[in-house]
Formats: structure tokens, sequence, C-alpha cells
């Protein structure tokens, strides 16, 4: 097992927080706090957010969106740290510069761009938030094969401040396809928050017709390694094409129109599902291959 630089505070808990996307009203929920300060922030993107704080709130946390490619990118903070310690996971090139200047309006030290996947409909913005700030590292699974600064593996903890995400793997869509899990403990966010990337989407699931992709392995790691967790885990997809936001475990082990279903079906759903081809496929898959950084690559001929 891996740590990066894991660190524990007990005296510290997280706190309640109200999140409202301008995509999706419907999906504006709150956790009850025991003890709050509510203040509103505003970002440059249009985007609205309502955090309520107690003394022992830590997390910072945003969804962003990259609308062509129908994209989440999540923003986390250790907001409690001195430091703010940061972590972006799967950014998207084209907003990289967004993404950016809202870490530093926060003033948020960011150390690390992570990815769940090797996409193939967008390339990732990683490579390009190393060319602009110093010291962040790049993150994706070893199974991957892809290059990074930081290859992770099941089991590693991926910390920030005093909060870590913890690596689970949810092979399927694509052979190194992992999910990020927030951290089991008192002094972590609670409910636990799920990164599942395109292995869960919300009322779906990522395609397995590419990239190593397999719908046997995404059945079975699903249910192995994100139907396990607490039911009220939020679920937090790397995309989503109808305006959703977030899902929960719970809901989804009773709701999910593919993954409620026995392992014969589930594979006859997936081999139907004649979805075309990303658009971006070719270009994106070997830019992501290296980080994003596919134009900086020494040439070979
Ligand atoms: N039309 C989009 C690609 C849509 C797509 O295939 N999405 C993937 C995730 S991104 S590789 C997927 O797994 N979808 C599952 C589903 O049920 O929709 C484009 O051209 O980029």
């Amino acid at each position: 097992m891996l740590s990066f630089g894991f660190m524990r505070s007990t005296a510290i808990r997280f706190s309640p927080f109200i999140i409202n996307h301008p995509s999706s009203p419907s999906s504006c929920f709150s956790f009850s706090p025991k003890k709050t300060i509510a203040f509103a922030l505003r970002s440059q993107m249009g985007s609205f957010t309502t955090l309520s704080q107690s003394s022992s709130s830590k997390l910072l946390f945003r969804q962003l969106f990259e609308k062509e490619s129908s994209t989440y990118t999540y923003l986390l903070a250790d907001f409690s740290h001195p430091d703010k310690p940061a972590l972006l996971i799967d950014p998207v090139d084209k907003n990289v510069d967004r993404d950016l200047s809202l870490v530093r309006e926060l003033g948020l030290k960011l150390i690390y761009a992570m990815n769940t996947h090797v996409h193939a409909d967008h390339i990732t913005g990683t490579g390009l938030i190393k060319g602009k700030v110093t010291g962040v590292k790049s993150v994706i699974s070893r199974a991957s094969g892809s290059k990074a600064d930081v290859f992770v593996e099941p089991g590693d903890k991926i910390s920030f401040g005093n909060l870590f995400l913890e690596v689970r793997a949810t092979p399927g869509h694509t052979a190194g396809c992992v999910t990020y899990v927030t951290g089991d403990g008192p002094d972590q966010p609670h409910p636990r928050m799920a990164f599942t990337g395109d292995a869960l989407l919300i009322r779906g699931c990522g395609r397995t017709d590419f990239q190593g992709g397999s719908s046997e392995q995404l059945y079975n790691s699903v249910h192995s390694q994100i139907f396990t967790l607490p039911k009220e885990t939020l679920l937090y997809p790397a995309h989503d094409y109808k305006g959703f936001t977030v899902t929960t475990v719970g809901e989804e082990m009773v709701y999910n129109p593919r993954l409620t279903k026995d392992e014969e079906t589930f594979r006859s759903i997936m081999q139907n599902l004649n979805l075309a081809y990303p658009k971006m496929i070719d270009v994106a898959v070997p830019a992501n291959m290296v980080c994003g950084l596919q134009d900086l690559e020494p040439k070979t001929n």
C-alpha cells in the first residue's frame, strides 16, 4: 500500500456544505449542519456555490463542467489546512485556465492533477496544468499504461492536507479505470464521496466496447468496489449527458437500469448500446497516454 504524505488529524471534522449546480437546480442538496456559519461564493464561470461551514469543517468541493464533452472536473481542497492543498480530478484541456483561476482566486495550493482513466472523448488538462503551476504532480493508475508523475494502485491513499482519497480499481470501461473515494474515518468527509470516472454514470455506466473494455469486468468492479460502499456515499461521475450532477450508492443499486440487472442481461445491454465512437478518440487517446502533452513529445522520425 502506498501513501502520499498521509497525515491525520482527529481534532478536525468535516463540515456540511450545500451545492447548487446551475444546470440542474433540482440537484441542490444539503448536509444538516450542527453549528454553521453560512457564506456564499460566486465563481467566475457562473456557477453559484453556497458553502456552510462549521468550526470543524475542512473540505472545499466544486463540481466543474466542460460542455462539449459533458465532462465533470472536480476540485477538492483541505480548506482548514494552512496551505489549503488542493487537487483536480479529470481536468479538461479547454478549461485549464478557468480551473486554475478558480484555484488562485480561492487561495488554494494545487498539488495533484489526477485522471480516473485514459479518456477517449477529450484531452486531459493535466499536462497543461503541470506547465502552468510549478510543483503539481500528475496522477493516474499504473494499470492505465499512461505517462504521469505518480502511478496509483488499488488501496493507495492520496493525501491533501489532513484529507485523503482512497484508490479503488474499477476496470471495464478501460482496463486502468479507477475510482477515487474520500477517506473512511471520523476526520474525513461524511457521507463519503466517490469519483467514479466512467465506471459508473448516473443511471448508466461507461461503454465497454474499446480500449480494453470488458462488460464482465465493469459489472464485477462496480458491484465489488462501488456498491459495497455505504449506501449514502455520494457518487460523482466523469460525465453526465442529461443534466444530472450527483447520485448515491443506494440510489444506483435500486434505479441503475444496467447495473441492477443480472450479469448476463448486463452483458447483452452493453453489447447492444450501438453508440457511435467518440468523435475525438483518435486524437484524445494518444494525447492522454502522454498526459495530454503530445505536442511536446520528441518525434521518432
Ligand atoms: N458522443 C460523445 C461520446 C459519448 C460516449 O461514448 N461516452 C462514453 C464516455 S466518454 S468515452 C460512454 O461511456 N458513454 C456511455 C453511455 O451510455 O452513454 C463523443 O463523441 O465524444
